[in-house]
C-alpha cells in the first residue's frame, strides 16, 4: 500500500466508523449471541479487524483493503434480511463506502 493510498484508506475507515449506521460492523459478530454465524459465514470481517490490519501493514494495495470492506457487507446480506435494522444498515454503509471509494479512484 503506497503512502497516499494508505492515508486515503485510513480516512475512509475513519469516516465509516463515525457513520451513524456503522454500529453493527464496529466489532466482530458475537458468535455466543449468534451461534449459527460461524457456520454460515466462512470469512467474518468487521471495521475493528480492518483497522488492525491497516495499521499493522497487512494490506499491500488499496484494493486489498476494499476487498475486506466489501466482505463486511456481503456477509451482512448473507445473514440479514434486507428489511431488518442490520440489513438496512449494511446497504446504507455499502453505498456510503462505494461513493467514498469512487472519489479515490
Ligand atoms: C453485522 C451483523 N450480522 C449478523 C448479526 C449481527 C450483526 N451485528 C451485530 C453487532 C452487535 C450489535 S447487534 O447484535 O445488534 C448486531
Amino acid at each position: 500500500l503506497i503512502n497516499k493510498e494508505f492515508a486515503a484508506a485510513r480516512t475512509i475507515l475513519d469516516e465509516m466508523e463515525l457513520h451513524e449506521d456503522s454500529w453493527p460492523f464496529l466489532l466482530p459478530v458475537d458468535t455466543k449471541q449468534f451461534p449459527t454465524y460461524k457456520k454460515v459465514i466462512k470469512k467474518p470481517m468487521d471495521l475493528s479487524t480492518i483497522r488492525s490490519k491497516l495499521e499493522g501493514g497487512s494490506y499491500k494495495t488499496k484494493d486489498d483493503f476494499s476487498v475486506d470492506v466489501r466482505l463486511i457487507f456481503d456477509n451482512c446480506e448473507t445473514f440479514n434480511e434486507d428489511e431488518s435494522p442490520v440489513g438496512r444498515a449494511g446497504h446504507n454503509m455499502r453505498a456510503y463506502f462505494d461513493s467514498q471509494w469512487a472519489d479515490l479512484n
